[in-house]
This record gives structure tokens, C-alpha cells and sequence, in this order.
């Protein structure tokens, strides 16, 4: 039976959450550093075993592996997080953390999960899936509250590294009339989420990020119909030799005209 790349990435970012609950349980929060490894090192291992089980011609880039640059003549290329948010996994009640799982395929993506282990669900670009049609939905309809300024837009940012060009972006929209509230959140997949689930508004990021960390977000955010780029607008590409990917936008559609032009 063939199964098809979309159930892949959903099912493995699912299962590979799953171990890091179980390892979450059972190290505990005594020696955060510990579990930190452990979680990384698992999650990693759990995908490396799956993927080259169920798809072992493919190419894989991962945070936690050695880069085999292989992957740059390769059709297919797995770009996985195994552990998105690693500082909040270590702290107890936490659920910002998450498992990417992205297929790049000829030079876009062209699947991604984004799971939310601590939040019991995962996103992912499965035709089918109920959640996704969910975020298509919103996205489908424009941000009445928001267009007409009645409510704020809602910008998540890192709780660690907020970017400089988010205090520009405020002063922007204060000035056009809009009003503003930040929302710290950790890991990038959980803020992609949390923008796609209607939670926030805008996630803008700048400074500093890898494939891995925007990858299957941001696969899971144009199945969506969202709004994801570059901070200039132009288009996020993956598979490059450095995988160095340090700023993202991720909006409704209408906003980003206005959103771009805050941040460039
Ligand atoms: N300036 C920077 N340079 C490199 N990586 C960064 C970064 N800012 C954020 N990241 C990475 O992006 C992810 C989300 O960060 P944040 O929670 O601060 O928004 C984290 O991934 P990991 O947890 O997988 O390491 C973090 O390491
Ligand atoms: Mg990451």
C-alpha cells in the first residue's frame, strides 16, 4: 500500500510528539538540560528510523543530524524539527513546543505537520483533514474586527528574542490607527499555529532561524491560504546549501500589504 506524503507528515509529527510526552513524563522538570537532550535526541532518532523505513530513497535535513548536502541534488527532501521550542518542552505546563515534518519536492513544499503535542492536535496539509479546512475557512473570510480597527492585531512574538522590527511595526500601525497587543509565545511552529488557529494575528520573525524551525509551519500556513514570506515579501525557499532562513511573516492575506509595509 502506497500512503500518501501528506498522512506521512502528519502521522510522523504525531508519533514523534508522542515520545517526547512519554519522555517528557518521564524524566520530569528536575534537570531541564537533561530533558532537553533526551527530547531532541528522541524525536530525532524516531523520525531518522521512520523516514528511512517509509521513504528511504528520500533525503532528510535535520536540526538534530549531520547535513548531508546529498539533499541539494535530491528531488525529495524531508526537513524535520524534531523538537521546535526545546526551552519551553524543559519547562513544566508549557505546551509552546512542537514536531515539524516538511517534504520539499522539486523546489517547493510540498507536505507539511506541524504537531502540538501538549495541545493535542496536529496541523498538516492533508486534503481532508477537518482543521484544515477549519483554518481555510478563516482565512477564506476577511478580519472584519481588525479592517475596521475594533480590534487590536494581535502580533505573537518570541518570549526570548523578540525582534527589533516588531517595535517599528507597532509604531506603524499606531499611526494608520490601528491598535496593538503582543503575544510572547515560544517555538515558531506554535506561534505559526497560533496565528492559523485565530489565537494571533501576525507572527513576525527576524535575527535569526533555520529551515527546520519555518519549514513545515509555513507549508501547513500556504494550504491554509495565509500569508507567508520573507520579511520583504519575497518567497521562503528551502533546500539551500546554508540553511540559514532568519525572518518569516506569517498573516492573513489581507493584512499583508499593510503588515509589509510596517516591517520592511
Ligand atoms: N536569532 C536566532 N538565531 C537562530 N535560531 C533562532 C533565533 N531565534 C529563534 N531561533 C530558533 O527558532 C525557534 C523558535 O524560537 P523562539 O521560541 O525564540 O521563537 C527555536 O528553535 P528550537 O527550539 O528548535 O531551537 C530557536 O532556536
Ligand atoms: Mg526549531
Amino acid at each position: 500500500m502506497t500512503v500518501d506524503d501528506h498522512d506521512v507528515a502528519e502521522d510522523l509529527a504525531t508519533r514523534a510528539g508522542e515520545v517526547l510526552l512519554a519522555l517528557r513524563a518521564e524524566h520530569g522538570f528536575a534537570d531541564g538540560p537533561a530533558l532537553k537532550k533526551a527530547g531532541d535526541l528522541g524525536s530525532h532518532e524516531f523520525l531518522m528510523a521512520e523516514l528511512a523505513g517509509i521513504r528511504p530513497a528520500d533525503a532528510v535535513l535535520s536540526e538534530e543530524g549531520k547535513d548531508d548536502l546529498v539533499r541539494l541534488g535530491a528531488e525529495r527532501v524531508w526537513i524535520v524539527d524534531p523538537l521546535d521550542g526545546t526551552r519551553e518542552y524543559s519547562e513544566e505546563g508549557r505546551d509552546d513546543w512542537a514536531v515539524h515534518v516538511a517534504l520539499y519536492e522539486k523546489g517547493a513544499l510540498a507536505a507539511g505537520a506541524v504537531a502540538l503535542p501538549a495541545q493535542g492536535r496536529t496541523l498538516s496539509t492533508r486534503p481532508g483533514s477537518p482543521l484544515l479546512a477549519d483554518l481555510t475557512a478563516r482565512f477564506a473570510a476577511p478580519p472584519a474586527d481588525i479592517l475596521d480597527k475594533r480590534a487590536p492585531v494581535r502580533i505573537v512574538v518570541s518570549r526570548t528574542r523578540p525582534p527589533q522590527v516588531v517595535a517599528q511595526l507597532r509604531e506603524h500601525l499606531h499611526a494608520a490607527g490601528y491598535t496593538t497587543e503582543l503575544v510572547p509565545m515560544g517555538s515558531a511552529g506554535a506561534k505559526i499555529a497560533a496565528v492559523l488557529l485565530g489565537d494571533a494575528d501576525v507572527y513576525v520573525h527576524a535575527g535569526g532561524q533555520y529551515e527546520w524551525d519555518n519549514a513545515a509551519p509555513a507549508a501547513v500556513s500556504l494550504a491554509a491560504g495565509a500569508h507567508a514570506s520573507r520579511i520583504d515579501g519575497a518567497e521562503l525557499r528551502y533546500n539551500a546549501e546554508d540553511p540559514y532562513l532568519p525572518d518569516i511573516l506569517v498573516c492573513h492575506p489581507a493584512l499583508s500589504d499593510l503588515i509589509l509595509a510596517g516591517v520592511r
